[in-house]
């Protein structure tokens, strides 16, 4: 189900910002050789991301799920000068396509780009972020978040992309992924380390702030 009117969708996006030719390079041959389009942010989130990330300013950018690279992109550009976004995606299918793409943008000596599984790749990261993107498999995004928490500072942020899942949120009888965003938005709502407001954008962003207890 698209949440937005499609209409609507169109005039937001005839009044947003263009984004760079290397992103519309990264979406266009996205849609033609890469399976799941839908997965990649597109044009009025990325200009969302980028716009949230240069309110920051952040020194350290942790991304969970690459993809083809749009959205790490976006989120580099609010990057401080010297600043490092990780990104991580256990698709080492996609890699040489999104190197690539990274080596033809603005941020290749920002972007640590690491294959692997986030579980066990985010452990062993020795970093403090100001702000995290939450975009990988739906079922452990509540693993994520407890991963991540402690790495982000005081008043640093965490965005969480789907949480509205196509509005499947509101079914009777959830199906698996469903009902594991459920119980993302319910910790999420209960947890008191984070201050949240859920963005009915696209489908869906909670925007978290971690507050000192
Ligand atoms: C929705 S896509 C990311 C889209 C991208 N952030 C964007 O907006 O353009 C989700 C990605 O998460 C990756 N992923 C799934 N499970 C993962 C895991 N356990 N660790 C790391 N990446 C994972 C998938 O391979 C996929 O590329």
């Amino acid at each position: 189900m698209d949440l937005i009117n499609e209409s609507i969708q169109h005039y937001a996006e005839q009044h947003t910002s263009s984004e760079a030719d290397l992103l519309k390079k990264i979406e266009r041959d996205t849609h033609a050789k890469v399976m799941m389009p839908r997965m990649l942010s597109g044009h009025l989130q990325g200009r969302v991301l980028s716009m949230i990330s240069h309110m920051i300013r952040p020194q350290r950018i942790l991304e969970i799920g690459t993809y083809t690279g749009y959205s790490a992109v976006c989120l580099a550009e609010g990057l401080q000068e010297g600043g490092k976004l990780i990104t991580i995606d256990i698709n080492e299918e996609l890699e040489d396509r999104v190197r690539d793409y990274f080596a033809a943008s603005s941020y290749n000596n920002n972007i640590e780009y690491k294959i692997g599984n986030a579980v066990e790749v985010i452990p062993a990261l020795n970093e403090t972020f100001d702000l995290v993107f939450i975009d990988a498999d739906k079922e452990r995004y509540s693993v994520y978040f407890d991963l991540v928490i402690d790495k982000v500072r005081n008043g640093g942020f965490i965005l969480a992309d789907n949480v509205l899942w196509s509005g499947k949120v509101l079914d009777a009888k959830p199906d698996k992924d469903t009902r594991a965003i459920l119980e993302f938005n319910k910790k999420i709502q209960d947890d008191p380390r984070v201050e949240n407001v859920l963005l009915p954008i696209r489908d869906g962003i909670m925007l978290m702030r971690k507050v000192s207890l």
